[in-house]
């Protein structure tokens, strides 16, 4: 597994490059809203400037003797900026949230098919890469509106600032430059706060997934039981919070050196506005300044010094935005994880057989060998068995097979290619399969089942047009013994299969609630979406009936047996008694395929199969013989 990557560097080039995207994605929601934005923000950064002056003006012209027309002028203008700068913030805050609204759903739409691209597994087994993702989710669909705000806030602070140094300038120009560099301090004191916050939340992440799971854990349905029984919840409640105070102590550490750092420039502003009071006080005392000019002074301090906090908060929050958003655009910006061919060779219907030619697998350089050197063929309308002790690596020959992964060493074969020529995608499509831990969607029957060909879903597939698939997916369902069990549901085929999505307005509805199915009826589920995929060229039955009653699996298997008759099929199971008339059996024992045969010749070898199967079998016997004496006793 790769190491957990470093935060966001936060650098100029990257701060520039995260603020360029951010914009960029603003731009494309609609060129319209940022220019309306942008204009909006200046009219609001131009509005108390503009209102310094008119009053300055007034005042002015008060005390002198002024032609009625004129003051009443200045009172329009003056009542007019105060119209625009209290229903601009409205404006601009509506336009803003629609900003937000489209690049929400731009930014959450290219992340996933950015995950998409991700056509093997090691990334979703990366822990490190799954909290990039979640810090990606989290920053792509607000920080590029943060970002597109806080720069034009930017924007609009320096126009604020400028107005009022101009002002400044023309009262003290010494003063001007006194409450400028008084904010260089605030400004570079912000910014490394705001790297080490981002740095921290970086390092919380562990923390807060692990706090997340707990949390997760307390309300689930399918723990409840164990924890109840065991009494665990308050060992578990205890782990999460500690997780929680752990987080919160970080958190508390920071926003203590945040106060003080704050508090000390507080005191610093005040002092030099203060100082700056006292000044243009005496000046006016003086007549040096007129009434006008005091005035205009003092909204100009005050203007300043109010621009320029907001300045160095926009700056801070942007800086601290960008460093998240640089998560987004490292997913975003990640290429495949499996290496494609620039010219995939095309997968044709299979012919002779899949290989595996001295394979070596390892999860990463780190972790031990999975597979050493294996050596196997799958030959086309055959089937292979495989089995070994739990940990030997039977999964992970799935993986390899589907290419979620591909060998450190050696290749896997279609009909003589290496698969890592082919495009995953199209090879996928010639797969069919059930796995050991298959999926339970949170969805309705139908879609549980025609979630196994996407084309039957959407009426897309031969066959599916005339009732948008449904006849299919029954069909499958029938195959797999799910028909009686869905058409029992209160809504059949429609019914969803969960309680998640409970719509608390419906419910005098009972059909409207979701209703969650026992693990062997899931089962037969997970073999009805196989089903569905029936056709394709290689069949993986990863453990197909491990949560089955003995009649139920006897009735899939004789099932299966039938359907994977003339079929290339892998199968796995721990039960061998259901994979002893696979043509071939491969034992694998740490990774290494130990023996190969029919089950008759691996029983002659009497090696690690005979052994498993031997204690298997005398389970059973012994509990076919612990059955009269019970009955005999009763
Ligand atoms: N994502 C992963 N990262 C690191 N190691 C892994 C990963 N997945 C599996 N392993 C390791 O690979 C080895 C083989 O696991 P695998 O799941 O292939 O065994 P298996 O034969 O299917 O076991 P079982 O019969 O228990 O299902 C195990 O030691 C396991 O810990």
């Amino acid at each position: 597994m790769s190491e957990r990557p470093e935060p966001g560097t936060g650098g100029v080039r990257t701060s520039l490059r995260g603020v360029v995207a951010a914009l960029a994605l603003a731009w494309s929601t609609g060129w319209y809203l940022p220019v309306a934005f942008a204009l909006l923000t200046l009219v609001q950064a131009a509005s108390p400037v503009v209102a310094a002056w008119l009053t300055k003006a007034v005042l002015d012209a008060i005390a002198g003797e002024p032609a009625a027309g004129y003051v009443l002028g200045l009172g329009l203008g003056l009542a007019g900026t105060g119209l625009v700068a209290t229903l601009a913030p409205f404006a601009s805050r509506y336009v803003i949230d629609e900003i937000s609204r489209r690049v929400g759903l731009l930014s959450q739409d290219r992340l996933f098919a950015a995950v998409e691209r991700f056509t093997g597994l090691a990334r979703f087994e990366d822990p490190a890469f799954l909290d990039r993702i979640r810090l990606a989710h989290q920053s792509g669909g607000e920080t590029p509106t943060n970002v597109t705000s806080s720069v034009f806030s930017v924007i609009g602070a320096v126009v604020t600032i400028g107005g009022f140094l101009v002002s400044l300038l023309v009262i003290s120009p010494v003063m001007a430059l006194v409450v400028l560099v008084a904010a260089l301090p605030a400004l570079f004191v912000e910014l490394r706060l705001s790297r080490a916050r981002a740095g921290m939340l970086w390092n919380l992440g562990p923390v807060e997934r692990r706090e997340f799971f707990f949390r997760d854990l307390l309300s689930n349905v399918q723990a409840a039981k164990e924890i109840r029984l065991f009494g665990a919840g308050p060992y578990l409640r205890g782990r999460m919070a500690d997780d929680r105070r752990e987080s919160n102590a970080q958190n508390r550490r920071m926003d203590q050196r945040g106060l003080s750092a704050q508090s000390l420039l507080g005191v610093l502003s005040a002092v030099v506005a203060g100082g700056g009071l006292v000044w243009a006080v005496l000046a006016a005392v003086d007549g040096r300044l007129t009434v006008g000019d005091l005035t205009l002074f003092v909204a100009a301090v005050g203007g300043v010094q109010g621009a320029l906090t907001q300045l160095v908060q926009d700056i801070t929050f942007a800086h601290n935005q960008l460093l998240m958003f640089d998560h987004y655009l490292k997913v975003v910006g990640t290429g495949p994880d499996l290496v494609v061919a620039a010219r995939p060779r095309p997968v044709p219907a299979l012919r002779k057989g899949i290989e595996f030619r001295e394979v070596w697998f390892r999860y990463s350089p780190e972790h031990p060998w999975v597979l050493r050197d294996v050596n196997l063929v799958i030959p086309h309308g055959g089937s292979l068995g495989l089995v070994g002790r739990n940990g030997a690596g039977k999964s992970t020959f799935v993986k390899l097979l589907c290419r979620m992964y591909d060998p450190e060493r050696g290749a896997v074969l279609w009909d003589g290619v290496d698969l890592r020529d082919m495009d995953p995608a199209e090879l996928r499509r010639r797969i069919g399969a059930v796995f050991q831990d298959y999926m339970e969607y949170d969805l309705t029957a139908a879609e549980n089942i025609g979630l196994g060909d996407v084309d039957v879903l959407t009426g897309d597939a031969p066959g599916s047009d005339s009732d948008g698939g449904r006849g299919l997916v029954r069909a499958a369902a029938e195959h797999a013994g799910a028909d009686p069990i869905v058409e029992n549901l209160p809504r059949g085929y429609d019914t969803l299969l969960t309680r998640m999505f409970f719509d608390v307005s419906d419910d005098e509805d009972d059909t409207q609630l979701g209703v969650p199915l026992s693990g062997g009826q899931w089962q037969r589920l997970a073999l009805a979406r196989a089903y569905l995929r029936g056709q394709r060229d290689l069949l993986i039955l990863d453990e197909p009936s491990s949560g089955l009653d003995a009649e139920a699996e006897h009735e899939i298997h004789t099932g299966l047996r039938a359907h994977r008759r003339g079929r290339t099929s892998l199968l796995i199971s721990h039960r061998l008694g259901t994979v002893r008339e696979a043509e071939r059996i491969a034992v694998l024992d740490e990774g290494a395929v130990v023996e190969t045969g029919s089950h008759d010749e691996l029983l002659t070898q009497d090696g690690l199969y005979a052994h498993l199967y031997r204690i298997q079998a005398r389970g059973y016997q012994d509990s076919a013989e612990a059955v009269p004496v019970q009955a005999g006793e009763g």
